[in-house]
């Protein structure tokens, strides 16, 4: 087991009513698709999404605040990974496919079964996480996408465990940088990253400064300050000369805004 901050059952975290105490239980939030992936390295694959619910961060600007404020966990849905694969399996009509473990934090969850599971089916399984927690079992990804927050979302990366992340994830698995970017200091924290992980694949995401609230029905979403933002993004990486590095918006978000299940 590698060193990490996880805070599985450590902060008081109420169990459900219908849950059994399992260690492999796992808390999801939503499982939707088949979508493209809007993000990062595997832009365009088709994929289905497999939410936990819970996070050990709370970024000022997440976009998934239903799969990490805890007054939603009495909406997260305790699963064994049959059960969760069993759905998945459902909405590719039977079909292998990129599944793709997103949170909250999924690290914070079991999911080696999981994955050992869907790859004896043929399924191939992606995982973005913001490398806070290392997991032994991130040997076993075909992808993992470490996103370490800047200055923006106000959390403190620990820039060891991230390490560790890297470490854990192993030469097997295809390991990238994706960092989201609203200004000049989280563009410096970007470069900081690659300083420390040069030998990693790096993206650049504009930030999408409205990102809705759990209580909008129809959340708004200011498309063009986004567009806007990522002209200033590209402009700066061009000015720069930071030729080694990717510049991606969030493809689902210019598709579908800050539609939920998409
Ligand atoms: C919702 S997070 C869940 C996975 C994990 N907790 C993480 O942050 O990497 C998935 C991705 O969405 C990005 N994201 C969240 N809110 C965003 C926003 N307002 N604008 C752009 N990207 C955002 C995160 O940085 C992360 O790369
Ligand atoms: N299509 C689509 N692509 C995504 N890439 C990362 C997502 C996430 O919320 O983790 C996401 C998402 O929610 N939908
Ligand atoms: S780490 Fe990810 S899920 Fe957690 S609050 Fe930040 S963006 Fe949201
Ligand atoms: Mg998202």
């Amino acid at each position: 087991m590698i060193k990490g901050a996880s805070n599985d059952n450590a902060s008081g975290m109420k169990r459900f009513s219908n849950e059994l105490p399992n260690a492999r239980t796992i808390r999801v939030s939503e499982i939707f698709g088949p979508t493209i992936q809007g993000e990062g390295a595997l832009t365009g694959v088709p994929t289905v999404f497999v939410r936990m619910g819970g996070c050990d961060y709370r970024c000022t600007w997440c976009d998934t605040l239903y799969a990490v404020d805890s007054s939603f966990r009495d909406k997260w849905k305790p699963m064994s990974a049959s059960a969760i694969m069993d759905e998945v399996a459902d909405l590719s009509g039977g079909k292998p496919l990129l599944v793709s473990l997103s949170g909250g934090n999924p690290a914070i969850q079991p999911l080696g079964c999981l994955i050992d599971m869907g790859h004896e089916q043929g399924f191939k399984f992606a995982l973005e996480t913001q490398g806070s927690v290392a997991k032994d079992w991130f040997s076993k990804l075909d992808n993992l996408t470490l996103s370490p927050k800047p200055p923006s979302s106000e959390m403190e990366t620990n820039w060891e465990i991230l390490s560790e992340c890297v470490a854990a994830a192993g030469p097997d698995t295809e390991t990238i940088m994706k960092i989201v970017i609203f200004d000049d200091e989280d563009y410096a924290y970007a470069k900081k990253v690659h300083q420390r992980h040069p030998q990693l694949k790096m993206f650049l995401q504009p930030g999408n400064h409205t990102p809705g609230t759990v209580e909008e029905e129809e959340p708004v979403i200011d498309i063009k300050g986004v567009m806007d933002r990522m002209r200033w993004l590209i402009d700066k990486v061009v000015d720069d000369g930071w030729f080694e590095v990717t510049v991606l918006p969030q493809l689902h978000v210019l598709i579908w805004g800050n539609e939920r299940g998409v």
